[in-house]
């Protein structure tokens, strides 16, 4: 897949999230903003009933009617990637691996990405997807514990229907479980819209680069726990031994999503 990389998404994020504008042909895309560029467009015809494509896409889900999950991802910038330039994406799946998780049976496909620009690879990444059994047992709605007030440094963004309308939007993503409260509810058994877990890892790539990270990069993240529409959700990012240590909550303090941020020149 090849295009001429636009400011027009970058813009679009910018407004989403009100993060700072980079200069996208002087410094390029900051970290995971190459999410919204060289998308797949799947045919209409080719969605499966959760909303995502079925056949002609990689990874195919390995059996009809699994739940599929972003569940993490390690991602590497090799260079900057700049607008006005073309840029090609290559994916591949690297493995496939069952496993038992304490809500039911698990299997994680694992796909690598490398956009190539000018000759050469600026991003290598790797996501982890999980496909859950339809029979598992849904992850524990939260329990109603007090609220967590925001502390000094902490981000609160306000996770609504909107937001994570124009979030699936801008990755041409149609997962019915972001916007569609009746089949997330009836058909998957979760009480709310689920916050995408590309939106919280990008949140935590935001979170350190307010505190100053950039140049080349390496992110590793997982979705420890599903984030629902009605939980708010917050976010940190502090320095570590080995980079900026990042994380989400909802607002009652429950941690959904955890990161590492570390830069590559040493
Ligand atoms: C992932 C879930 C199902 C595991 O659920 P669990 O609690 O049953 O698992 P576990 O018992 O903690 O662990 C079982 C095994 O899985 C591994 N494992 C456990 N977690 C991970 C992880 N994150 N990444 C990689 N491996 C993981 C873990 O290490 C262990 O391996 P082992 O047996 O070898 O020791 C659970 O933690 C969960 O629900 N996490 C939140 C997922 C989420 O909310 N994602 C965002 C919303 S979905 C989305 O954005 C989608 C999108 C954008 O539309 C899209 O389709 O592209």
């Amino acid at each position: 897949m090849k295009e001429v990389l636009q400011p027009g998404p970058a813009e679009a994020l910018s407004s989403l999230l009100d993060v700072e504008m980079p200069d996208l042909e002087r410094d390029g895309l900051p970290l995971l903003w190459h999410w919204f560029y060289l998308l797949d467009r799947p045919a209409q015809a080719d969605l499966g009933p959760d909303g995502h494509p079925v056949r002609a896409t990689i990874p195919a889900p390995p059996e009809p009617g699994r739940r599929r999950m972003w569940a993490g991802g390690r991602v590497r910038t090799l260079g900057p990637l700049l607008c006005g330039l073309p840029a090609t994406r290559r994916t591949e799946v690297l493995s496939v691996q069952e496993k038992q998780g304490r809500t039911g049976r698990l299997t994680f496909v694992v796909t690598r990405h490398e956009i190539v620009q000018d000759g050469r690879v600026v991003v290598d990444e790797e996501q982890d997807l999980v496909y859950r059994d339809a029979a598992s047992r849904p992850a524990e709605p939260a329990t109603e514990e007090p609220e967590v007030p925001v502390a000094e440094g902490e981000w609160a963004i306000d996770v609504s229907p909107t937001l994570l309308f124009r979030f699936s939007a801008l990755t041409y993503n149609a997962h019915r479980i972001h916007y569609d409260r009746d089949y997330v509810r009836d058909v998957e058994g979760y009480p709310g819209l689920l916050t995408h877990g590309p939106l919280q890892a990008l949140a935590m790539a935001e979170a350190a680069r307010r505190r100053g990270s950039g140049g080349e990069l390496a992110f590793d993240y997982r979705l420890v726990s599903p984030l629902f529409d009605h939980q708010g959700m917050v976010v940190r990012a502090e320095a570590g031994a080995d980079g900026t240590v990042t994380a989400v909550r909802d607002r009652h303090g429950r941690r959904t999503a955890t990161g590492t941020v570390r830069s590559l020149v040493r």
